[in-house]
């Protein structure tokens, strides 16, 4: 049998503790290789806004449709905001790798929506202001896309220590004391899993950013292998 699209171009899990240096380096890994990756299109029940594009944008839904593919289990997640349903579904993430890229999910401790094209091209603010808050912890992102049918591979992203991580939380300027707290308590959570489970493939100490970037990097390109 010929092998799936996803068995070729094999889907990367990006995860670590907010501030462990995901979008650095991920920024930095799209810049030098433009051609290489892809982004899964979200699913929404939301009425498109001018300008957006079905398939572009957002995968744009009835109700109807989008609760028969949960009921499918057609979603790795999917969440309500604003009265309106959004979600990545297996599909979206398939289509990348039939694109021939690699689809790069970046799982967030608070924004579980896994829409990378977001991020990428509206930044985390607007992201943030659009899909909103959930309160899913890391974790929960890298366990169901584990249990989809994706062949991802997963790479978890630690700070070199928590007190590190705690000043580079603060040095970044966007979270007040109490969400400081909160993602350093989550960290710990995020790197005991990452150490004492077996999901993770790879484990990458952010550290001096120029050495974890090229670590990063090579797995994740692999000479074109993909981990393949
Ligand atoms: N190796 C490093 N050395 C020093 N500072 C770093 C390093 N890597 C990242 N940083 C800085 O740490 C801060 C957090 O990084 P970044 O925002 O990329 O983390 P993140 O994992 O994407 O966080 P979140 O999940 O909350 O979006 C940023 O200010 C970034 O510039």
């Amino acid at each position: 049998m010929a092998p799936s699209a996803t068995q070729i171009h094999r889907p990367i899990v990006i995860s670590g503790p907010s501030g462990s240096g995901k979008s650095t380096i991920l920024k930095r890994l799209f810049a030098d290789h433009p051609d290489t990756f892809g982004f899964s299109v979200s699913h929404t029940t939301r009425q498109p806004r001018a300008g957006e594009q079905h398939g572009r944008e957002y995968n744009f839904a009835s109700k109807d449709s989008f609760l028969s593919l949960v009921d499918e289990n057609g979603f790795i997640e999917h969440a309500q905001f604003g009265g309106n349903h959004y979600g990545t579904s297996v599909k979206a993430v398939k289509d990348v790798a039939e694109k021939g890229r690699i689809c790069v999910l970046d799982i967030e401790m608070e924004v579980s929506l896994l829409s990378f094209a977001l991020v990428f091209f509206l930044g985390w603010g607007a992201v943030y202001s659009r899909i909103g808050r959930l309160m899913t912890s890391g974790n929960q992102g890298v366990k169901q896309v584990k249990r989809t049918d994706l062949n991802a591979r997963f790479l978890f992203l630690s700070p070199p220590s928590l007190e590190i991580l705690e000043q580079r939380l603060r040095g970044r300027g966007t979270d007040d004391e109490e969400s400081v707290k909160k993602r350093l308590d989550q960290a710990k959570v995020e790197m005991d899993f990452a150490k004492n489970g077996d999901i993770h493939e790879k484990i990458v100490v952010n550290d001096d950013l120029d050495k974890a970037y090229k670590e990063v990097e090579a797995w994740v390109v692999d000479d074109g292998k993909y981990g393949s």
